[in-house]
C-alpha cells in the first residue's frame, strides 16, 4: 500500500467505506481521524452511526483544524483523515490560512511510518454556486485535492461505490 493514498467521490458516493477497507486491510490500531462537526441532530446522528458501525481496532480522533499535528502523534498507526472537505471548511469558516494548513499537511504527510488514507467530496462538478464563499470553498477543494494528489502514491474517485483508479505508483 503507498505512503499516502487520495479518495475522492460525490457525496454517498461510498468513498468512507472503500478508504476504511483499505486500513482495515493492515494490522490494528487504526486511527479514524474525524474533521466533521456536529452543529446540529442531523450530524450528532449521522457520527453516532458512524461510530457505532466502526470495528474495533479503530481509535476514533476528532480534530477540526490541527490534523497535521495528529498525524504526527499517529505517526507509526494507519490513519484515516474524514474528510478534507469539513476540514476545508472549518479553516474557511474561521478564515484561517488555506496554504499555511496545506503545507503543514503535506509536511506531516511526508514524516508517516505508517500509511494514511484521505477523504474528501469531489464538488467541482456541479454548476456554478451563486454564493461567493461556495464559489470560493469549491475553487480551494480543487486546488487542495490537486496538491495532494502530486504527493499521494494512488488517487482513487469512487462513484456508486465503485472505484476509478486516477493514479497508481506503487513506489511512492
Ligand atoms: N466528529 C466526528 N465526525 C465523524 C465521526 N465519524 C464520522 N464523522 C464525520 O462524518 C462524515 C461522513 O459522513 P457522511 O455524510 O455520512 O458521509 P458521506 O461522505 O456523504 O458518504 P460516503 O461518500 O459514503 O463516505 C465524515 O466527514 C466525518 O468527518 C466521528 O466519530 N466524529
Amino acid at each position: 500500500m503507498p505512503a499516502t493514498t487520495l479518495i475522492l467521490g460525490g457525496a454517498r458516493s461510498g468513498k468512507s467505506r472503500h478508504a476504511e477497507a483499505l486500513i482495515t486491510a493492515l494490522p490494528a490500531p487504526w486511527i479514524y481521524l474525524a474533521t466533521g462537526r456536529a452543529f446540529d441532530t442531523e450530524m450528532q446522528d449521522r457520527i453516532a452511526h458512524h461510530r457505532a458501525g466502526r470495528a474495533e481496532g479503530w481509535q476514533t480522533v476528532e480534530e477540526p483544524f490541527a490534523v497535521a499535528d495528529v498525524l504526527r502523534v499517529h505517526a507509526d498507526r494507519p490513519l484515516l483523515l474524514d474528510c478534507l472537505t469539513l476540514w476545508l471548511t472549518n479553516l474557511l469558516l474561521e478564515e484561517r490560512s488555506i496554504p499555511d494548513a496545506t503545507h503543514a499537511l503535506i509536511s506531516a504527510l511526508a514524516e508517516r511510518r505508517a500509511p494514511t488514507v484521505l477523504v474528501g467530496n469531489e464538488v467541482g462538478l456541479g454548476i456554478v454556486p451563486e454564493h461567493k464563499l461556495a464559489r470560493q470553498f469549491r475553487d480551494e477543494a480543487g486546488l487542495l485535492h490537486q496538491r495532494l494528489a502530486e504527493k499521494a502514491g494512488k488517487v482513487l474517485f469512487i462513484a456508486a461505490g465503485l472505484p476509478l483508479v486516477l493514479k497508481d505508483t506503487p513506489s511512492a
